[in-house]
């Protein structure tokens, strides 16, 4: 299952945008609140597939049955890109539990890399919704790996990936890897630099959220 934010005319595809726009960017805050935005969008989306119970609940005037969420999904990200988004899902989802995963491209000497992954601090995701959150889905390796890690660790009932922005070959090499896994995206480019930026894309989403790193 893909759904693709772009198809649709939402308000979010102006977040979307501004996410893009190089002078927008320059305003770090407004970039860091638009991915935070765009996670409370993908947050109302994605509840739409969650399971609910009927809740009794008191009025000052009576009662009424209300459909409320059964169980808060667990809401995961990669640093340090991921961590606006990953708030705006935990906006919405306001008492669910977190996961961090450190992942980050080291560059080798032929200008290849391959993804390390350091650290995973996770709640226990057995029997549980999971949602792993990180604005670009480029090679889509990063997020294969810290899938894959977690599953491989636990029996997780449901995955849901959220990117802003995905590029095709990301997008297939998620597939091919994660079948199950149901993709919530803001947009999908089509093309990639020879160091695999999303082109068009918006650049690097963590230095632009957080300064570039040196
Ligand atoms: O799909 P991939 O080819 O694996 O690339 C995507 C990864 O790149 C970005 O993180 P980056 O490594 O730039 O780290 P950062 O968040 O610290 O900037 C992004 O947030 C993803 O984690
Ligand atoms: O286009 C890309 C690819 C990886 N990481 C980013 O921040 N942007
Ligand atoms: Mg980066």
């Amino acid at each position: 299952m893909i759904f693709n934010l772009s198809k649709t005319k939402s308000i979010a595809n102006t977040f979307i945008a501004e996410l893009r726009d190089e002078n927008i960017q320059k305003d770090s805050m407004r970039f860091r609140k638009n991915l935070e935005r765009i996670g409370e969008f993908f947050a109302y989306e994605i509840s739409k597939n969650l399971k609910y119970e009927s809740k009794d609940v008191v009025t000052p005037l009576g009662v009424s049955t209300c459909e409320v969420l059964d169980q808060q999904p667990v809401l995961s990200t990669i640093l340090r890109a991921g961590l606006p988004l990953q708030q705006g899902l935990l906006n919405i989802y306001d008492k669910a539990e977190c996961c961090f995963i450190s992942a980050y491209r080291k560059v080798k000497k032929s200008g290849d890399f391959v993804i390390q992954m350091d650290y995973i601090s996770s709640p226990d995701l057995n029997d549980r919704v999971l949602i792993m959150a990180d604005p670009m889905l480029a090679t889509g390796q990063s997020m294969v790996m810290c899938c894959k890690e977690l599953i491989n660790r636990y029996k997780i009932t449901e995955l849901h990936i959220v990117a802003a922005i995905a590029s095709t070959e990301g997008v297939a090499h998620v597939r091919a890897n994660l079948p199950k896994a149901k993709l919530w995206l803001g947009a999908i480019d089509e093309e990639m630099t020879s160091k695999s930026y999303i082109v068009p894309g918006l650049g690097d989403a963590g230095d632009l959220a957080y300064g570039e790193k040196v």
